[in-house]
């Protein structure tokens, strides 16, 4: 899961399930070509306090507790009974890139220039159903001079939560965000977004997330959600 690892099947295999037949390799994605780049690996615009970071929790990675999760442009379809696990299919990567629109793209990936947008690696804590996103917001996320908008703070929290709650329930929509904004996120600043799940009842999954500093000075926001699990088919 290091800087150095090439993304293989194997690479990707799924983590075992928590609930619901949880399908927790439904979020991976993969780029148009079905030749799949990670974006969540260090480039060049990334700061000295985000590689910091990233290498504080590859190094909490070792020993399985927190697992990097990859980062595509795209989301892979959610499995279809015909394909319950497509990691058994040695074509996996060419196969699920073709079945992919040409035209779309993860909102969070949509920009091509490295640093502009959305820079963020996640990684998740299957036992404590927690993931934590490293995220450094780029020049063109701007709300007020210098600041970061809040509906990319939101979408950045809406991803983190989500990918969790996929983790634990499989496919999941949000119902309901709600954040509180408690102090503006300067652009280029790095920032850990940490989401949990709380509890869940039925095909209701709540969950909770706090966005901090990286130093862990400033609380910059928090939010409550509530994801609604929808059986694929
Ligand atoms: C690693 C990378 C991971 C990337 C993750 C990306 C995550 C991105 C997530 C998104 O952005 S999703 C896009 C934004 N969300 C939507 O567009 C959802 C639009 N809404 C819907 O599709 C439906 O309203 C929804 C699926 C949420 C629920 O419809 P359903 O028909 O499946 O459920 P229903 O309305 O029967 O409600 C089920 C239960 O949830 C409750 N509920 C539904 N919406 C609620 C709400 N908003 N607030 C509170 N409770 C709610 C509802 O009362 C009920 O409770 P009970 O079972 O106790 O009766």
């Amino acid at each position: 899961w290091g800087t150095s690892c090439s993304v293989t099947a194997a690479s990707l295999a799924p983590t075992p399930c928590l609930a619901h037949g949880a399908q927790p390799w439904a979020w991976l994605q993969f780029s148009q070509s079905g030749q799949p780049k990670d974006y969540a690996l260090p480039n060049a615009s990334w700061s000295q306090g985000m590689l910091n970071l990233y290498n504080e929790f590859v190094e909490k990675s070792k020993d399985g507790t927190w697992k990097r999760i990859p980062s595509y442009r795209l989301m892979l379809p959610l499995l279809t009974p015909e394909h319950p696990c497509p990691f058994t299919h040695p074509d996996l990567m060419k196969l699920e890139g073709e079945k992919m629109s040409k035209d779309t793209r993860l909102f969070l990936r949509s920009l091509d220039e490295e640093g502009l947008g959305f820079e963020y690696v996640m990684f998740l804590n299957p036992s404590e159903k927690r993931m934590v996103t490293v995220y450094q917001p780029g020049p063109y996320l701007e709300g007020h001079p210098g600041f970061a908008h809040g509906g990319s703070t939101a979408a950045i929290i809406d991803s983190t939560i989500g990918g969790c709650a996929i983790f634990v329930a499989g496919r999941v929509m949000t119902a309901n965000l709600s954040i509180d904004f408690k102090n503006p996120i300067p652009l280029g600043s790095v920032v850990l977004v940490d989401g949990k799940v709380n509890r869940m009842e039925g095909r209701k999954v709540f969950l909770s997330c706090q966005v901090w500093s990286a130093d862990g000075q400033t609380l910059h926001a928090e939010a409550t959600a509530l994801f609604i699990h929808k059986p694929v088919g």
